[in-house]
């Protein structure tokens, strides 16, 4: 890392001294036991700037805020049960756009069935929209950190990958080998989540997990750096649409590197789960050796490379 590296404000920096300074593990929500209750908690930051594509819907983009939010809850192996909201939006925004964008996070909240207890709400003169959304959940039995990973464990994500890249490359290039449809942008707003009930009863087996926030890549680094072990991947589940949308030789780098945002559920597993993982709709992308570092089969490494927020795509640490 260069000299001028150190002092620009990036979130994974940030992050390094902020958890190191409080003796926080990282995962990808907080644990907190009371009474023999435990609680699972988390909250996840929406800012225009930073996560609105100017073709998403409000409503779209309400739902995503709110799904990353309770993703990282659901992935600890908890029953995600409320959410607290707190937003700040701009003078310049109409009600209805407001209401929107409400309405997303609380399509969120009935489909998960939790309950919105409340927030808080500031209006200021100009800049963009915020939202602060806390969600919080209560684990029976096994909480599946990020890290845990065992050599002979078996690899598996939930859903896609690659969604979210087409709709990058087209904010970025304006233009994609195909059309950005309203059911692209509906299935990009719900993520790539697992069922609650099947995750939940497959989680009590399950070694470790993370879900993919910020790029299939990175996701993956984050999970072998937690665990202190080597991931070997051989297979990736494509999204359908990124075969179509993408030209052909940028689909691989893509859906590795500027990805992120679809949730999927990455997670370790002892290898005689197989054909559960498998059934319940998973797939196996991979296994877990001794060592370090993330490669496919024939020994091409996987960089360690995704989005840091103040960074952006594709810069290397
Ligand atoms: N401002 C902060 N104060 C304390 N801990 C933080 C802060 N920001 C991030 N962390 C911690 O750093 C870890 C990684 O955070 P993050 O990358 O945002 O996770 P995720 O992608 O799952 O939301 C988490 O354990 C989180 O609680
Ligand atoms: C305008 C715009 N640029 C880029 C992106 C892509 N993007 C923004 S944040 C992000 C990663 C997720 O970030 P965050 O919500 O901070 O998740 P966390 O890692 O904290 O869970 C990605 C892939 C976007 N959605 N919109
Ligand atoms: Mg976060």
């Amino acid at each position: 890392m260069g000299k001028t590296a150190m002092n620009v404000l990036r979130e994974d920096i940030i992050i390094d001294w902020v958890t190191s300074q409080l003796g926080i593990q990282k995962n990808d929500a907080a644990f907190f036991e009371h009474n023999e209750t435990k609680i699972v908690i988390n909250v996840d930051s929406f800012e225009s700037t930073i996560h609105l594509y100017p073709f998403v819907p409000l409503r779209i983009a309400g739902r995503r805020a709110a799904t990353g939010s309770l993703s990282d809850v659901l992935v600890k192996g908890a029953v995600p049960r409320g959410i607290l909201t707190a937003i700040r939006a701009p003078a310049t925004m109409s009600i209805e756009s407001y209401k929107e964008f409400y309405s997303g996070i609380i399509d969120v909240a009935k489909r998960y069935d939790l309950r919105i207890l409340g927030g808080d709400t500031d209006i200021a003169e100009t800049g963009s929209l915020r939202a602060d959304i806390v969600v919080f959940g209560f684990a029976k039995g096994k909480i599946a950190n990020r890290w845990g990973a065992k050599p002979g464990d078996l690899l598996a994500v939930s859903g896609r990958v690659g969604l979210s890249s087409i709709l990058y490359y087209y904010y970025r290039q304006n233009s994609v080998n195909c059309s950005i449809t309203r059911e692209m942008l509906e299935e990009y707003g719900w993520g790539q989540l697992p069922k609650p009930a099947e995750w939940l009863a497959l989680k009590e087996n399950v070694h470790a997990a993370i879900d993919n926030s910020d790029g299939l890549a990175l996701s993956l680094h984050y999970l072998s750096e937690a665990s202190g072990v080597k991931l070997i991947i051989d297979h990736i589940p494509l999204h359908p649409l990124a075969e179509e949308c993408i030209p052909k030789e940028r689909i691989l780098d893509e859906v590795l590197y500027n990805s992120g945002e679809e949730y999927n559920f990455i997670f370790t597993i002892p290898a005689e789960e197989e054909s559960t993982v498998a059934k319940l709709g998973f797939t196996v992308i991979g296994k877990v050796e001794e060592g370090r570092g993330v490669y496919f089969r024939d020994g091409i490494e996987i960089k360690r490379i995704g989005w840091v927020g103040g960074a952006g795509y594709n810069k290397r640490r």
